[in-house]
């Protein structure tokens, strides 16, 4: 039975994503942290692992992205995108809430709701929003913000629910595997790098033109520092299309040539189903027919 790893405990936002993307047959396995779901899936313990990548309000979820640039490449062969609202969890004994827990994107997400409904509560970071639940079960904290369905796995006291600052929040998750086969191109496709641009003037806006002269729509760009190296930086791309489009491929290869440590994180259907924007000229139709013509003119069948 394929297993798959996520960021847990049960009840997290993780696992309902983790039960979007998963087959019927898929076993799931919750573990504690997202580095632990990344080395499952390395070891061979897991086939796949599902964890949150980027957050509409708080943004990159760094244990992620520093999670794929490093060890053992995994690439992403499936997305999910889920709106995220939370409830808040306390205790039948807690009268007063002087202390209340969350993981850091979820504390990120309410600031201003506790500030104006639980005045007297200092925040308290947590693995996870369900780990935030344990916590409050066992007595150390006395409320938790968490995901709707953490309520069904620990019995708390609902003390709010529909909890959130910004209307419309959504959090997207990756389901990583070892480098296999890719999903097919559907049109409606997201392709994810990671390079370390060279330390010059310029670099960066030289990997971006690669991709802009192509007509090549970013989707995301995050920042991350190379560990060990103040000051250097490696550049986490995401943009429409699919490795196995033409124009999509031209631009890798533009960018593995300037830039040989480009890692591919994988091409697979965006979620929201939002089809590639083609400027005129960059359709894949055009790159095929100018490979042709310049084959032509090496041939000499054609000027
Ligand atoms: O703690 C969880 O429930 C998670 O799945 C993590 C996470 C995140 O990393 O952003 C997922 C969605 C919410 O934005 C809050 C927390």
């Amino acid at each position: 039975m394929p297993r798959i790893a996520y960021f847990g405990p049960q009840g997290t936002f993780t696992e309902q994503a983790a039960r979007v993307l998963a087959a019927a047959e898929d076993e799931l396995l919750p573990v504690e942290t997202i580095g632990a779901a990344l080395s499952a899936v390395r070891d061979g313990e897991c086939d796949a692992a599902c964890v949150p990548v980027e957050n509409s309000v708080e943004g990159p979820v760094s244990a992620t992205l520093d999670g794929l640039a490093e060890r053992a490449p995994l690439v992403a062969t499936a997305e999910a995108l889920l709106p995220v609202h939370f409830s808040v969890l306390t205790r039948e004994d807690v009268g007063t809430v002087r202390t209340v827990a969350s993981h850091p994107h979820a504390l990120a997400q309410v600031r201003e709701w506790i500030e104006r409904n639980l005045p007297e509560a200092r925040t308290v970071v947590s693995s996870s929003t369900a780990a935030a639940a344990v916590a409050v079960q066992r007595g150390e904290y006395d409320a938790a913000v968490t995901a709707p369905v953490a309520v069904e796995h620990y019995p708390l006291r609902v003390l709010a629910t529909e909890v959130a600052d910004v209307a419309d929040a959504r959090t997207r998750f990756l389901l990583l595997r070892p480098p296999g086969r890719l999903p097919e191109p559907t049109g409606a496709d997201r392709t994810s790098i990671v390079a370390a641009a060279a330390n010059r003037t310029g670099a960066l806006a030289e990997l971006l033109a690669e991709l802009a002269t192509r007509g090549i729509n970013l989707t995301r760009l995050d920042a991350r520092p190379i560990k060990g190296n103040f000051g250097l930086y490696r550049f986490f791309i995401d943009f429409e299309g699919h490795v196995a489009e033409t124009r999509i491929g031209d631009a890798l290869a533009a960018l593995r040539r300037r830039c040989n440590n480009v890692r591919f994180l994988g091409s697979h259907p965006r979620a929201d189903g939002v089809e590639a924007t083609i400027d005129p000229g960059a359709a894949n139709q055009d790159f095929d027919e100018a490979f042709d013509w310049v084959a032509a003119v090496r041939a000499g069948s054609s000027a």
